[in-house]
């Protein structure tokens, strides 16, 4: 924490939303941050360099998330879209793949049986099993096969099974080069993606002795340890991550954490 705090200006916090500072819920359309988060990254960020939530859900979603975190930058669909003064900006590598990507839900709609929830997030296809997950395996083969047909990418997460354009964007990425002018860099997640990340600052760790990487899991039985493993911190649930942030602000002088409120 000292290391941070006397570096702050070149100090960034990332997180990663759903598992993370979002409970996970059947419905993805329903799911808000946990009580106090967006208070908390809001805070943090009057008091470090950059504070970002970096996600694959699309950015338009985490602008109404975090509409009172102005300070907060976004980072939806894998990094395949930022938020720039208040506007979503798509990579205009990936643009080109929507028709591909709306042809794709169609054919999931078509294919899949119904219990299966399609989230059609334009530029990327999020099959969720979590109503039945015996039908796991089903849905893997179906996109597998058609990430080999169309040239997508596949991501697993929890219960859920993701295609993608093939473009170079991904949780790594994203903090890669959001950490360039950075001397310390957090990074909170809690599913396999965000193992990316975890990589990119544990390697430039490796290569550059004035940096300082903090990896924290937010641990769950879905995704099992081995993030956990990975990770510098763990905390129990996405509820505890605002109050490991409290840690955090309070380590700044005159600081103290901002009181907790029950709508997020
Ligand atoms: O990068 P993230 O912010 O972690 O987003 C990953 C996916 O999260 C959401 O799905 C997960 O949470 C849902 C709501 O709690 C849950 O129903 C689902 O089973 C989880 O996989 C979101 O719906 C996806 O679009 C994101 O890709």
């Amino acid at each position: 924490m000292t290391a941070t705090v006397s570096e702050s200006r070149k100090s960034g916090f990332f997180f990663d939303f759903d598992g993370t500072i979002a409970p996970i819920m059947r419905d993805p359309g329903a799911v808000l941050p946990v009580p106090g988060a967006v208070e908390r990254l809001q805070a943090l960020s009057s008091l470090v360099g950059r504070v970002a939530v970096v996600s694959a859900r699309p950015a338009a979603f985490l602008c109404e998330r975090f509409s009172r975190a102005p300070q907060v930058a976004l980072f939806g669909l894998y990094g395949m879209q930022t938020v720039v003064d208040g506007q979503v900006r798509t990579d205009a590598e990936a643009e080109p793949w929507a028709p591909v990507m709306r042809g794709l839900a169609a054919d999931a709609a078509r294919d899949l049986p119904g219990e299966i929830l399609i989230e059609d997030k334009a530029l990327l296809v999020s099959l969720h099993y979590r109503s039945v997950p015996a039908l796991r395996g089903a849905v893997e083969r179906w996109a597998s096969a058609k990430a080999a047909e169309l040239g997508l990418r596949e991501q697993h997460g929890r219960m859920v099974v993701e295609l993608r354009p093939p473009v170079e964007r991904d949780k790594g990425t994203v903090i890669a080069r959001e950490a360039e002018s950075l001397t310390r860099a957090w990074y909170f997640g809690d599913d396999i993606s965000d193992g990316r990340a975890f990589d990119v600052l544990r390697c430039r760790e490796e290569h550059d002795a004035g940096f300082m990487g903090v990896s924290v899991a937010v641990a769950n039985g879905e995704t099992g340890d081995e993030l956990a493993r990975r990770a510098d911190f763990t905390v129990d649930s996405p509820e505890d991550t605002p109050v490991l942030l409290d840690q955090v602000i309070s380590a700044f002088p005159g600081h103290p954490p901002p009181a907790l409120t029950l709508d997020g």
